[in-house]
């Protein structure tokens, strides 16, 4: 770490982390201060920001955004949440690590610049004869800032992390979260109460291990963890933040509250989904046969096209099954399309 890096006096004075991330795109000299509040404030890397409240902590909570640069709705919310917190206008009582994940990809306004970051977590950044680039390098790194802050954590607090992203499309199901596979582990009600205060009473369960950044720390760190989609994507002015109100609220009470009290559980207050199948793009002729209007949550009877891969048709096989995240430019080998199913709440969920 250097003695004091340029950057600090402005940042201390504006809160501007994410102009000063987006200005050092792969690399930023890590850096301590103390607010007047005593909260410590580390940056670990670009994008890397933790805050430590001087009070003894009971939660671990990660905030990401930025893993896709073009999903800037979040990215305004952590950033608000950053200005607030340097400013000491928004008091800590738990811990908290922000992240915005792909910089440069922010300022060139896109996904990703070479690969999508979000397929490269749990290890998958580092595969033998695969040539490292940027965002392999940093989802290794990312991993890393996670790993030590949940390590250093107060023994006995719960951890968790909001992958705070937008959808390319619309959703008939504007605001969701996916809820990482765990390996038959209960699903938390709490959890989903949590999301219910950030507006999103739509959830999907995966059933199988992943690449995500969600996936990472729900596996290797026991988190609880979720991807949360909030709307559509625009670009940075276009996005109406009354929507994301009450994500905010709820994600700034879990930050600067001891314990935060939902409503009792519902049932009918949720629209869950268990994820049916992953369809990835094996050949470089793939196609849907929808427009690229057809919303997320879209239903498809019985024995209906969903795909041409190549030479081959795939026909949904159950009726009502819906479609989630449809991209056919993705990578080959990498997940074009999830389709999911309704799913009641059952036994396994606590
Ligand atoms: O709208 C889309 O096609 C993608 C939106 C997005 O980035 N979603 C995440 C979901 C991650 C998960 O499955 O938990 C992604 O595709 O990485
Ligand atoms: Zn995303």
């Amino acid at each position: 770490m250097s003695a004091n890096p340029s950057y600090l006096n402005e940042l201390k004075q504006t809160g501007d982390f994410l102009t000063l991330s987006r200005d050092n795109e792969w690399h930023l000299d890590a850096a301590e201060f103390v607010l007047d509040n005593g909260t410590r404030v580390n940056i670990h890397d670009t994008g890397v920001i933790e805050f430590q409240p001087a009070v003894k902590t009971s939660k671990d909570v990660v905030y990401s955004s930025a893993i896709h640069g073009n999903e800037t709705a979040p990215i305004e919310i952590c950033d608000a949440l950053i200005k607030q917190i340097i400013k000491g206008e928004l008091i800590l009582k738990q811990r908290v690590l922000f992240i915005y994940g792909n910089p440069q990809s922010i300022n060139i306004g896109l996904r990703f610049v070479e690969e999508n970051l979000n397929r490269l977590f749990n290890g998958h950044h580092t595969v033998e004869g695969v040539p490292m680039n940027n965002e392999r390098n940093r989802a290794a790194k990312l991993e890393q800032y996670v790993s030590d802050f949940y390590t250093r954590g107060e023994q006995g607090s719960s951890r968790c992390h909001y992958d705070l992203h937008t959808a390319i499309r619309g959703s008939k199901n504007e605001k969701f979260a996916v809820y990482p596979f765990l390996h038959g582990k209960p699903w938390k009600k709490s959890q989903l109460q949590f999301l219910l205060s950030c507006g999103v009473n739509t959830v999907l369960m995966m059933k199988s291990p992943a690449t995500t950044f969600s996936y990472y720390s729900s596996f290797i760190h026991g988190a609880d963890s979720f991807t949360v989609e909030l709307g559509q994507v625009k670009p940075f002015g276009q996005n109406d933040m009354a929507r994301f109100e009450k994500t905010k609220q709820t994600l700034t009470a879990l930050i600067s509250q001891n314990e935060v009290k939902y409503p009792e559980f519902n049932a009918n207050d949720f629209e869950l989904f268990a994820v049916h199948r992953t369809i990835n793009r094996t050949q470089h002729d793939f196609s849907f046969p929808f427009s690229d209007d057809a919303e997320n949550f879209t239903g498809f009877a019985k024995g209906e096209l969903l795909a041409t891969d190549g030479d081959t048709a795939i026909y949904a096989d159950v009726e009502g099954e819906a479609i989630i995240f449809p991209n056919a430019s993705v990578a080959l080998g990498q997940r074009a399309l999830l389709t999911v199913i309704p799913m009641d709440i059952d036994s396994n969920f606590i």
